[in-house]
């Protein structure tokens, strides 16, 4: 199943804390259909940028479109319909059961789908993630991996034409990290616009059809892998010295903290 395209247009994007800006002159346009990885140092705005376009924070200055509407003039419901958000820390404060946490990503649907199609996107999301194993089990017995799975398979239960996910890959094992990545390839290669944030260069550079990287709140590359993730800009970003590596995939290798001349 294909999806319409869908797209994102942000324009002239400021977001402050206090009087310190945050995120500044972003203006940035996600087509659907393409795996968008947005990195930068700690700090840099990363998660700021996602939580704005999901409409979570609202910022200063600027417009968020979504094919062509005002995302903050689109009711809460709407807007998680049509995006959803795996956030880098969620709080699972309470020992609800696997099954049910996975079926909140549903309730935007609430109304709107039928209880046998909700029924159907958990039972699918869990196949997928690999979780229906521990449906019954509560959330909080289970080890940092196996629940960052459970909010990955929450995320895809809603079937949403974008996916927006901060750190989706933290706490996995290397399987699992490539399994969480493909799922997310999946849902883009169906037609689906998924962005998030990661760490980790040599993935971001597999998995990634765009890659946008920020430093102290403003875009300072973006581009495919290739073009994106220069030597020069890793060295000018991150303070390391990286190459590529020949081989299929390539891989980046990092060979140190940046040697000053
Ligand atoms: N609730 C908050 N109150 C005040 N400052 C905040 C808050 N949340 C984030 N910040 C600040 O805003 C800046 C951007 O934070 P953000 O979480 O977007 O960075 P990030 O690029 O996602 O970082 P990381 O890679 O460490 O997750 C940081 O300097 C951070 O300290």
């Amino acid at each position: 199943m294909t999806r319409p395209a869908s797209n994102l247009k942000i324009n002239g994007l400021q977001f402050r804390r206090g009087s310190r800006v945050v995120l500044d002159a972003i203006d940035l346009q996600l087509q659907s259909g393409a795996v968008t990885a947005v990195l930068g140092p700690n700090g840099a705005g990363k998660s700021t940028l996602l939580s704005c376009i999901a409409g979570l924070l609202r910022p200063e200055r600027g417009s968020i479109e979504l094919d062509g509407t005002s995302l903050h003039s689109l009711a809460a419901m709407q807007r998680a319909r049509r995006i959803a958000f795996l956030p880098q820390t969620p709080e699972i404060a309470w020992a609800v059961d696997v099954q049910t946490l996975v079926g909140l990503g549903r309730i935007p649907f609430q109304g709107v789908s039928s209880d046998e199609e909700d029924r159907a996107a958990v039972a699918r999301a869990m196949t997928k993630t690999e979780v229906a194993q521990w449906a019954e089990r509560a959330v909080t017995t289970l080890s940092g991996g196996e629940r960052a799975r459970v909010l990955l398979a929450r995320v895809l239960a809603g079937e949403s034409d974008w996916i927006l996910a901060d750190e989706p890959f933290t706490g996995l094992d290397p399987s699992h990290q490539f399994e969480a990545a493909e799922l997310l390839r999946a849902a883009a290669d169906q037609g689906g616009g998924v962005v998030l944030t990661i760490h980790d260069l040599t993935l971001a550079a597999r998995i990634a059809d765009r890659v946008i990287i920020i430093d102290d709140g403003r875009i300072v590359a973006d581009g495919s892998p290739q073009e994106a993730l220069t030597p020069q800009i890793l060295r000018d970003v991150y303070d390391i010295d990286a190459q590529w590596l020949e081989g299929t995939p390539p891989t980046i290798a990092i060979h140190g903290r940046a040697t000053r001349g």
